[in-house]
């Protein structure tokens, strides 16, 4: 079946674009251009993806994206951004969007983010009662750890291999993209726990009222919904090693309830009278301070102090600017392989300009950057023009400045005439604008055919 997308777009033209772009490759498609549209649709039926910008003339994709959360949890939300919004787009991702793309972009690199949606789990599962646990419960991470050569790296480095080995319980903080749960992994993989389970649970993806059956399993019939007995997480991950990401999100209840399997080191699975004893080490993760927490009363100060035993910082992007060309290599050659390529490297102009941004998207931004430059690379090296607008006009000393709509509109009207192999009435066409408005607009932008 296939994909059901929703495009939510204030400027008309980019949303058509888009529209047709998809449609042509087999998506069905709706749009609105404002958040009132975008939530009577949402309500009306389910979507697949929502693709929203970040801007909207009444609301922000940031609602949208709660919205989507609350009512249609099975919906993945993509965000798009003009270049100097980085930064709320990370925001996002932390509160659940699957990803964000940065304008202009071309519409090869949505189609690939929506090829890797489709891969995670389907809005069937919505109806299943199961399905907070697979959202909640992330696929285990299985990737090399690259080591980093910087200070401070080093540091970290030697942190991970003093604490992997004991059975302490570990505090990982960094910013959002930071390497959290490749670290966890590396921990668990130093430890004698190596070979049992490592499971990773995302905290703020899981509904407090069913916290408790996540955590520690449910009998059959326990509640509404309650089809199957169920084991929890605490259960899976005996033997081996529990991650907890984002757990400055746990519910004021759900600290209780956690700190007590950690005190007794014992659960009861819900409409259980029965205790299980397991054995597990805690790995948890945050990119909020949760001193600060601890101080307002939202965290539980037995709870931290419980949970950080060992505490670990993850240096930013920034701060280990060294290391940007080995994490560049390596995911280069990830995605050489997993897209069939074999690019050599980076122009020197793009180098510049990776060296000049400050990459507040961290890890996961130089990640996503590399795969979507290397899917539009037809060269040997990596050409500065299949480079993120962001990237390329941010440097450290220069003011922020949103240009990025001219940019935009400028890269469609490009990609249209591309497409429509320089046929203006085509092109017209495509973009949903009239023959004369592309005549101006090719002046205005000093397009020559
Ligand atoms: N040391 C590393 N070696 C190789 N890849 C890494 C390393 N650290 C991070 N990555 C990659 O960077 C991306 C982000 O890492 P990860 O998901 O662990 O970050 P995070 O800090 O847990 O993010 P969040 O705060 O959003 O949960 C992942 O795709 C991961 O594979």
């Amino acid at each position: 079946m296939s994909q059901r997308i929703l495009i939510v777009e204030d400027d008309v033209a980019f949303a058509a674009m888009l529209a047709t772009f998809l449609e042509r490759n087999q998506r069905t498609v709706v749009t609105a251009h404002n958040g009132a549209e975008a939530r009577k649709m949402i309500a009306d039926r389910a979507f697949e993806v929502v693709i929203t910008d970040l801007k909207l003339p009444d609301t922000n994709g940031i609602e949208l994206l709660e919205l989507c959360k609350e009512s249609a949890p099975g919906t993945k939300v993509l965000i798009m951004t003009g270049y100097a919004d980085v930064t709320s787009a990370v925001d996002a991702i932390k509160k659940g969007a699957i990803d964000y793309i940065s304008k202009p972009f071309r519409p090869e690199e949505l189609l690939m983010i929506l090829d890797q949606s489709s891969e995670m789990f389907s809005l069937d599962d919505r109806d299943k009662p199961e399905v907070t646990e697979k959202k909640a419960t992330k696929q285990s991470v299985d990737v090399p750890f690259v080591k980093g050569i910087s200070e401070v790296s080093k540091k970290f480095n030697e942190y991970i291999n003093l604490v992997g080995p004991t059975n302490m319980c570990v505090l990982i903080q960094g910013e959002s993209g930071t390497g959290k749960e490749v670290a966890a992994k590396a921990i668990h993989d130093t430890s004698l726990r190596r070979n049992e389970p490592f499971i990773a649970v995302d905290c703020g993806a899981i509904p407090k009222e069913i916290a408790a059956s996540e955590f520690f399993g449910h009998v059959k019939g326990s509640f509404t919904g309650a089809v199957n007995d169920k084991i929890g997480h605490f259960q899976a991950a005996d033997g081996g090693t529990l991650f907890l990401d984002e757990v400055g999100n746990l519910s004021y209840e759900n600290q209780i309830q956690l700190l007590r399997a950690l005190q007794e080191r014992r659960i009861k699975p819900v409409g259980s009278n029965a205790e299980i004893e397991v054995d597990l080490r805690i790995i948890s993760a945050t990119n909020e301070d949760l001193t600060k927490a601890v101080n307002l009363g939202t965290f539980r100060e037995d709870l931290y102090h419980r949970l950080n035993e060992f505490s670990v910082h993850i240096p930013s992007l920034h701060e280990r600017k060294e290391d940007l060309f080995l994490f560049t290599e390596f995911f280069l050659e990830q995605a050489n392989i997993s897209l069939g390529k074999q690019i050599k490297g980076l122009d020197k102009m793009v180098e510049t300009a990776f060296k000049k941004y400050s990459w507040p998207g961290n890890l996961r931004e130089l990640k996503n950057v590399i795969k979507r430059a290397v899917l539009l690379t037809n060269t040997s090296y990596i050409p500065i023009d299949v480079i993120p607008r962001e990237v390329i006009l941010e440097t450290e000393a220069a003011p922020k400045k949103d240009f990025s709509k001219d940019t935009n509109e400028r890269l469609l009207i490009i990609n249209a005439l591309e497409e429509a192999q320089n046929n203006k009435a085509k092109a017209a066409r495509l973009l949903n604008i009239t023959r004369k408005t592309l005549y101006n607009k090719l002046k205005q932008y000093q397009i020559e055919l």
